[in-house]
């Protein structure tokens, strides 16, 4: 499939970026259990646990911090909670807690209170090319003590390391597992705490499909946003269209229609080219500037009659489109449509979706409404 690739944001120097820019990078820290909460401690959290050596700290490396999968086969054990606040480089405003495998909820040391009390999810990991009795075990005495504290908390379960299996263990694990785990729960009498479960891997893009599923459900404005994302592709003749998260991958959020992997994967790897190339070549000879700014834009045009458009959203978030080559002649109104869109993101995230619809909206309700839709006919977008 060969494309031609345009990209409009080059600098005129050479610079070699020896690693992700900077303003890319996040603050990383690590601390004792025993550590008081540091301030930014009060940010909702996602909790990664599980057993030792389920794959906890690798997908924590490979979503957040662009390592590649076989790079994590020299991970070190995590002796220590690894609190990785992430939200100077990424949407998701999150802070990511990389549970040590040993965990021991009985320790008195262990104020788990206030863990699970800020918690917006708790994911936990299975390896499931182990023997993972152990861990279902470990998963029902996590979740039933976190659910008693705040029966809030999103649980999620990744059956994880599922490369390693063929597609009929793939199911039949998975089946598994949610018939045990369910069980559990309900000689507990727990029946009302929901687990979701996903079949994940770092070694596709499985694991940020489930990533982005589970920070999907911790943002509120996730309805506005898709309502958003509808009225843009419809009015530009758009198939489909993805919200990402640039650093992670993730996609916060995307368009009513089904998500197909494949329509997802184009995305992810048009984003980690945009990125890599700008780089190399969108930094000054210092190393200085950033990879990715509000005039960062791509085009790829696959030798399928197919164009992938991407633009910057915010500093973290990119839209990325996947359209016919006869809808982008119209570039024009799919340009204007997009200003529009961009200028009502910004102002759900600033003004939240609790006031009335914000002035942005508006506008893809009166300029865009009658934006002229791709056959030529005006019509009403809300
Ligand atoms: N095949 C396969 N291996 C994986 C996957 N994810 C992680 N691994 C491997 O699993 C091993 C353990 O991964 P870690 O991320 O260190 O596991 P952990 O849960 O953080 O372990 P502790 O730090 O001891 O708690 C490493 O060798 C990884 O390369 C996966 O999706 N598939």
């Amino acid at each position: 499939m060969s494309i031609q690739y345009e990209v409009e944001q080059l600098s005129d120097s050479y610079g070699v970026a020896d690693s992700f820019p900077k303003d890319f990078g996040y603050g990383e820290e690590e601390a004792d259990i025993e550590d008081s909460p540091a301030p930014s401690d009060s940010k909702p959290r996602i909790l990664l646990m599980g057993l030792r050596r389920s794959g906890k700290s690798s997908i924590q490396k490979v979503v957040f911090h662009k390592m590649s999968p076989n790079e994590t086969l020299f991970l070190e054990s995590t002796n220590k909670i690894y609190k990785d606040d992430i939200s100077s480089s990424s949407f998701v405003n999150f802070q990511i807690w990389d549970f040590p495998g040993q965990v021991d909820f009985f320790d008195p040391t262990f104020d788990y209170e206030m863990i699970f009390r800020g918690t917006g999810a708790l994911i936990f990991v299975i390896d499931a090319q182990d023997d993972y009795v152990e861990a279902l075990s470990r998963l029902h005495l996590t979740v039933s003590r976190a659910y008693r504290v705040n029966p809030e908390i999103n649980f999620e379960v990744f059956i994880h390391k599922v490369d390693g299996l063929s597609d009929d263990h793939k199911i039949e694990t998975q089946r598994d597992i949610h018939q045990r785990a369910n069980d559990d729960l309900v000689d507990a009498s727990l029946e009302k705490l929901h687990l979701s479960f996903y079949l994940t891997s770092i070694y596709d893009h499985s694991i940020f499909e489930a990533f982005s599923k589970v920070v999907q459900k911790l943002i509120p404005q996730l309805p506005t946003l898709e309502n958003l994302l509808n009225i843009f592709i419809s009015n530009s003749g758009i198939e489909k269209a993805f919200l990402f998260d640039v650093v992670s991958k993730i996609y916060i959020a995307t368009d009513s229609s089904p998500v197909d992997m494949q329509s997802y994967e184009l995305c992810c790897d048009m984003i980690d080219v945009v990125i890599d190339v700008s780089c190399i070549y969108g930094l000054k000879e210092d190393g200085s500037g950033s990879a990715y700014d509000k005039e960062s834009m791509a085009i790829i045009k696959l030798n399928n009659t197919t164009v992938l458009y991407l633009k910057e959203v915010t500093k973290f978030l990119a839209l990325v489109c996947i359209l016919r080559e006869e809808s982008f002649e119209r570039k024009g109104l799919i340009d204007y449509n997009f200003h529009c869109f961009r200028k009502a993101i910004h102002e759900v995230f600033e003004v939240g979706v609790s006031t009335p619809r914000p002035a942005g909206l508006q506008a893809m309700g009166s300029p865009c409404s009658k934006a002229v839709a791709l056959n030529g006919t005006p019509r009403n977008t809300i």
